[in-house]
């Protein structure tokens, strides 16, 4: 049987008048990678918030290792659950290093300073999105692509146990959305929990499973290289786009 991370349980949720949600379930498996896909306007994003208990539920619950997520002490929550959000705010006069640093407060005690631990996470952390060299400038004066590196650090230094990310390639050029890619393996190998909403699909063909949305519902969650997954896929985006083997890959080509 399938440890769960976090699920959905019955949940009703959405931001506006109308819930976009309704009494939906959706177990997440522990030590994969799960990603959301589906057309504008699906819930994937509302799902994401939901989980990370960000936007209200109106009915339901979110379990994070078989807790209830209003159950965890807050701080301990913050350590086993990291976010990273779409068009994330953040203080642009902070420099690139103290952002990283704020991935560690659930660690830290109040007004306490960073430990040798928090300074080596902070450091692996930036090194491995290699926003290292920026560590010193204010995340104002970054591009687009280098502030969501940064924010994938501040993410990655709270060394949580399940991390879900919603849109985090946007702005990334190719070669760091391989990078981001070879991330989230190498989290997972370690046995961590990534759940990602991507636009991507020949992206989101290289998580362990996917979930596809329409209209506020699961259509599918499967294998990503179960053929009925593929095939949930290509229903929900109307069959604009289908799904080819390329060189030992699934791309997803318009059509
Ligand atoms: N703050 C809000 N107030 C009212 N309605 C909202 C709000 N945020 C989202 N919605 C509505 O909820 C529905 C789901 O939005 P959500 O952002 O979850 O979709 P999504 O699948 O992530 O879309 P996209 O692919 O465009 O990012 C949409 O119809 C959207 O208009």
């Amino acid at each position: 049987m399938k440890t769960i991370a976090i699920s959905a349980c019955q949940i009703s949720a959405g931001a506006g008048k109308d819930a976009v949600l309704q009494r939906l379930d959706l177990p997440l498996p522990a030590g994969r990678w799960s990603c959301i896909v589906g057309p504008n306007g699906a819930g994937k994003s509302t799902l994401l918030k939901a989980l990370a208990g960000l936007l209200p539920l109106r009915a339901g619950r979110v379990e994070l290792l078989g807790r209830d997520l209003h159950a965890w002490p807050r701080r301990e929550r913050a350590r086993q659950l990291a976010w990273l959000g779409q068009n994330e705010a953040a203080a642009d006069d902070l420099t690139v290093y103290d952002v990283a640093m704020l991935g560690r407060l659930p660690h830290q005690g109040f007004l306490q300073p960073a430990s040798d631990q928090d300074r080596a996470a902070v450091e692996q952390a930036l090194r491995a999105t290699q926003a290292w060299d920026w560590r010193t400038r204010a995340l104002g004066q970054l591009s687009g692509g280098e502030r969501q590196r940064v924010l994938l650090a501040r993410a990655l230094a709270v060394q949580a146990q399940v991390l879900l990310m919603d849109e985090p390639l946007a702005n990334l050029d190719p070669p760091h959305q391989a990078d981001w890619l070879a991330l989230v393996r190498a989290l997972v190998a370690q046995g961590r929990t990534v759940v990602s909403v991507l636009h991507e699909v020949g992206m989101a063909l290289h998580a362990d499973e996917l979930v596809v949305m329409q209209a506020g519902c699961i259509a599918h969650q499967g294998a990503s290289i179960d053929p009925a997954t593929h095939r949930a896929v290509q229903a929900v985006f109307d069959q604009r786009i289908a799904i080819h083997a390329l060189q030992g890959q699934w791309v997803a080509l318009p059509c």
